[in-house]
């Protein structure tokens, strides 16, 4: 059978690809996401995804297919994962009481044909008003620290959403229904079966 690797580090992406049933390796992607820079948040997270999954490609050897991703929240300016407390503190700050979109790219590359596919897919997410003690306890939880725009829609960050419009698990890292539709058409690869 054919081998599907998933180039990331990221617990959530996994959880997400286990929760379908599939098969998989995870393979990290050792590609440094400081190299790129864009101020086009589509190119960005397009580029990113596309050579987290190419630098686990040159690791490889089977035949196989690569999931690479990447999520970012952007909101006046592109948000990442925050970098310290102080960081998370002024992201959560800035996303309180309004909307912003959370975009993910995503990036499939085959070792064994010339096929790649790269894509993205965009929600936007609504925010209630923070309170001072809602960020300051929330911080105090540590689930901010490893995720883009310092929240988690899955955890306790649902907590702060009113709503969201568009793909829930494009918010959790890995957009699943443009996902299937890629690996379909493109590799004709069923994550159902
Ligand atoms: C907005 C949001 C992001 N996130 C996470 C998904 C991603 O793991 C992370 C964004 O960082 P990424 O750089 O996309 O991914 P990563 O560093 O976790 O893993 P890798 O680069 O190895 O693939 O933020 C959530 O878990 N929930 C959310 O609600």
């Amino acid at each position: 059978m054919l081998n599907f690797i998933l180039a990331s580090s990221s617990p959530r992406r996994r959880e997400l690809l286990k929760n379908l049933g599939l098969d998989f390796q995870v393979i990290a992607s050792n590609f440094n996401e400081e190299s790129i820079s864009s101020s086009n948040p589509i190119h960005l997270v397009q580029e990113l995804a596309y050579n987290k999954a190419l630098s686990v490609k040159k690791k490889v050897c089977k035949d196989a297919l690569i999931l690479g991703a990447d999520t970012i929240v952007l909101k006046e300016g592109i948000l990442g994962k925050p970098k310290n407390e102080k960081e998370a503190y002024e992201i959560l700050k800035s996303l309180s009481g309004g909307c912003h979109r959370v975009i993910t790219g995503f990036s499939i590359i085959s070792t064994y044909s010339m096929v790649e596919f790269t894509g993205y897919e965009i929600t936007k997410v609504f925010f209630k008003e923070l309170t001072e003690e809602d960020i300051l306890t929330y911080i105090s939880t540590g689930e901010p620290m490893d995720k883009a725009g310092a929240y988690g829609l899955q955890g306790r960050g649902s907590l702060f959403v009113s709503r969201i419009e568009g793909d829930y698990f494009n918010v959790v890292g890995l957009p699943l229904f443009k996902l299937n539709e890629a690996l379909e058409d493109k590799f004709s690869f069923k994550l159902l079966r």
